[in-house]
């Protein structure tokens, strides 16, 4: 079984407009509302790549997202939960939910994104987010913890989540950013994956530079990920957008790079990567499927107009073009400059 936790998660409007002007009133064509957050996107891509006809999951697999759900905006968020068949162990909060807007601009092939902060957790009810969490450990492969923490959660709440996993022997996949992700990095996450903005900010935070190369926004992938290993993860696999995912593990660095993907809804892609991580640790995958996987699943969630969704036809065509190659470590990087 695997575990999603969502601390902070969200409902999630999406705008489509043909064309977005700032400073200006805008006729929306297209409107959506459900549940979102990034652990949650992950449990509902697991959720239909089991139930689906194609796809990585062989005989399907079991997902239990976990969360924090308050006001009406936490019922809408179950209650769509319930429509889309999803199990799930959600405690509730006093305060409400937040809402999400994505505006995605078709002409422009844009997306701006607006994050409301989250309701004020109270400590009696992060304590009881840990407690149903504990009470699933030990049925579970794999845990994912993913998405910003709510005001309110301490900014060591992934890094305390992930010891309590490892207490199980259950290896814990992060997707966080900011000061969350840097304290949880020395608890020892099994894998870490940040966009390659986040690992900018996570560097630029630790030692006042993105490294030698790059810039804050986007430094460079291979030194970004073996410095996030020298401080505790076991993996790390960068996601760089276009142009792919980088991966630094113990087994060796590889880029996995998908077919050119033009237009589509990028929101989501991060946690599709996500999914086809989780997977590939449940499964016992080598790196090189979970980094096919991830790239084409990634892929395939920039061709579906909502987050935490896939094209399956997409998918199906991008799985067999995804180049995976070899990576040069850090040194061997050094050494060709
Ligand atoms: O927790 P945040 O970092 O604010 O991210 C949440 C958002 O990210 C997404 O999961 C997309 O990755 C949206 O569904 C939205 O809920």
């Amino acid at each position: 079984m695997i575990v999603t936790v969502t601390p902070n998660p969200a409902l999630d409007v999406t705008y489509r407009l043909d064309a977005l002007t700032v400073d200006a009133t805008n006729r929306v064509a297209e409107v959506s509302c459900r549940a979102g957050g990034k652990g949650v996107n992950v449990a509902r891509l697991l959720h239909g790549l089991s139930g689906g006809s194609v796809g990585p999951v062989a005989g399907g697999v079991e997902v239990v997202a976990v969360g924090l759900a308050g006001g009406a905006a936490g019922t809408a968020l179950l209650a769509d939960l319930d429509e889309a068949g999803l199990a799930y162990a959600f405690v509730p909060c006093a305060a409400e939910t937040r809402r999400t807007v994505a505006v995605v601009d078709s002409g422009a092939a844009t997306v701006t994104m607006l994050n409301e902060p989250g309701p004020v957790v109270t400590p009696a009810e992060w304590k009881a987010l840990c407690r149903r969490l504990e009470g699933l450990l030990p049925e579970a492969t794999v845990v994912v913890l993913s998405g910003s923490l709510p005001p309110g959660l301490p900014p060591d709440a992934y890094a305390a989540l992930v010891r309590q996993a490892e207490r199980h022997g259950v290896p814990a996949v992060l997707d966080a950013d900011g000061g969350a992700l840097l304290a949880a990095l020395s608890a020892g996450p099994e894998v870490v994956k940040p966009n390659i903005s986040e690992l900018g900010r996570a560097m630029t935070a630790r030692n006042g530079t993105s490294g030698p190369t790059g810039s804050a926004n986007s430094p460079d992938p291979a030194g970004g990920a073996a410095w996030m290993r020298r401080e505790g993860a076991r993996a790390v696999v960068v996601s760089d957008g276009p142009r792919g995912l980088y991966a630094d593990t113990p087994d060796g660095r590889w880029r996995a790079v998908p077919p050119e993907v033009r237009g589509g809804n990028p929101t989501g892609a991060g946690d599709a990567a996500v999914a086809a991580l989780a997977l590939g640790l449940a499964a016992g995958w080598d790196w090189p499927r979970t980094l096919v996987q991830a790239a084409a699943l990634s892929a395939a969630a920039v061709r579906h107009p909502l987050a935490g969704q896939i094209d399956q036809a997409a998918y199906l065509d991008h799985v067999g073009r995804v180049r995976l190659e070899r990576a040069r470590s850090e040194s061997e990087d050094s050494q060709c400059r």
